[in-house]
């Protein structure tokens, strides 16, 4: 049984509903519903023994409702479509490499950020090139989801293949866990690194040795 939100209601009208009957937006992905949000805070903050109603934290749903609307905004969004802004450009067989992206995401096992810095090099085909930004846009979008960094390594690279079909592409990603360093293994300091390799980047030995050295990897 769905509870009979307004959301659902407006949603009910476009019959634009998930399985979980949820509104969707119009790309097709589920909204946040701030509201249902907020009330779940409301809940934690009582399960883990808080009084919600006390002054610092009377406000502390909506925050964290409106936090996650910027923490998980790439859920929003198809984070691959920002590389579709292209160029031509007589760049035919060299490489662009975009280093140290910072971004922030948050862990799907503990729900805690992983925070760290990508480095992304394609080689485009016939010149197709996309904005610098952009590249970086998909790694915020990416990013801005409940993730594990081996998927979002590979989501940022498969993009890269399926929006510009380079002759290779290449990301490497460094982050810290905060679920390994606050708690659990306890284990400050320590980095994860991870990449994904496409195309020539795979097939290619030198190619690849020389992204690394770009990358300073
Ligand atoms: N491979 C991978 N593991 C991750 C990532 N983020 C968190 N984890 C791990 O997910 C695992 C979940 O393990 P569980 O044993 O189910 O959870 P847990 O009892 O909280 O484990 P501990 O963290 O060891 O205390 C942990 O080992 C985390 O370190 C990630 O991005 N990639
Ligand atoms: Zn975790």
């Amino acid at each position: 049984m769905i509870e009979e939100t307004s959301s659902y209601r407006e949603a009910e009208l476009t019959g634009e509903r998930d399985a979980f009957g949820r509104e969707l937006n119009d790309q097709g992905f589920a909204r946040l519903d701030k509201a249902r949000a907020e009330a779940a805070v409301r809940e934690f903050l009582l399960a883990i023994g808080e009084d919600p109603d006390r002054e610092g934290l009377a406000g502390t749903p909506e925050r964290v409702a409106r936090a996650c609307e910027e923490l998980l905004g790439g859920m929003q969004e198809d984070p691959g479509a920002h590389l579709r802004r292209q160029f031509r450009e007589d760049h035919n067989q060299e490489m662009v490499v975009v280093k140290d992206i910072p971004f922030s995401s948050m862990c799907e096992h503990h729900i805690l950020p992983f925070v760290g810095r990508a480095s992304v090099a394609y080689i485009p085909r016939a010149g197709r090139i996309t904005g610098l930004s952009k590249i970086a846009r998909c790694v915020t979008g990416y990013a801005r989801r409940l993730q594990v960094q081996e998927r979002l390594t590979s989501e940022i690279a498969d993009a890269l293949v399926a929006e510009l079909d380079p002759l290779g592409a290449m990301v490497v990603l460094e982050a810290e866990h905060t679920c390994m360093t606050m708690r659990g293994a306890r284990s400050a300091g320590s980095l994860t690194t991870t990449s994904a390799v496409r195309g020539v980047f795979r097939e290619d030995i030198r190619t690849r040795e020389e992204a690394l050295r770009l990358l300073g990897k």
